[in-house]
């Protein structure tokens, strides 16, 4: 069976903890599909959340992981995409819930913001944690009625 694929992109404040969570990919049973950007030049976040947010709408890519500084400013263009989820995360319990009860499709982490242990586990856990569904199912439904208004 093939490989999942993550999709993954920073801007300068988060090409460090991009390149740190992309040499976990392996173990963890996912591939990589870099997007950029690659080193500390400075470079703006919208245009790194396009590409994945493309990326994921191409089938490109089952899920998605974005960084910068705080990851505030790439959740906000990542989420302007009505098939994407992004979830700003800072703890293990935020990545389950983003998963479990959320059903996000891409992780955001600050590369400014949380040590990469942490950055480490919660990457770990979004790929790991099935969505619950249920009555997260229905909540999750009128998410995608957004883009539809
Ligand atoms: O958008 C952000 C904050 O919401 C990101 O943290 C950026 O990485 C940050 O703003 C970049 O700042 P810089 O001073 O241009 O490095």
């Amino acid at each position: 069976m093939p490989q999942p694929i993550l999709a993954l992109a920073s801007d300068h404040g988060g090409f460090e903890m991009k390149a740190l969570l992309a040499a976990d990919l392996p173990a963890l049973g996912w591939a990589a599909l870099d997007l950029g950007t690659d080193g500390p030049g400075s470079v703006d976040y919208p245009d790194f959340a396009l590409a994945l947010a493309r990326a994921l709408k191409e089938g490109r890519a089952e899920r998605g992981l974005l960084v910068c500084g705080t990851g505030i400013g790439i959740s906000i263009a990542a989420n302007r995409h009505a098939h994407i989820r992004a979830a700003l995360v800072h703890d293990g319990f935020g990545a389950r819930m983003a998963r479990q009860h959320n059903d996000a499709n891409v992780l955001v982490l600050g590369g400014r913001t949380t040590g990469p242990e942490i950055a480490r586990e919660c990457l770990r856990i979004f790929l790991e944690t099935p969505f619950e569904g249920g009555r997260h199912a229905r909540r999750v439904a009128k998410l995608g009625e957004f883009g539809e208004k």
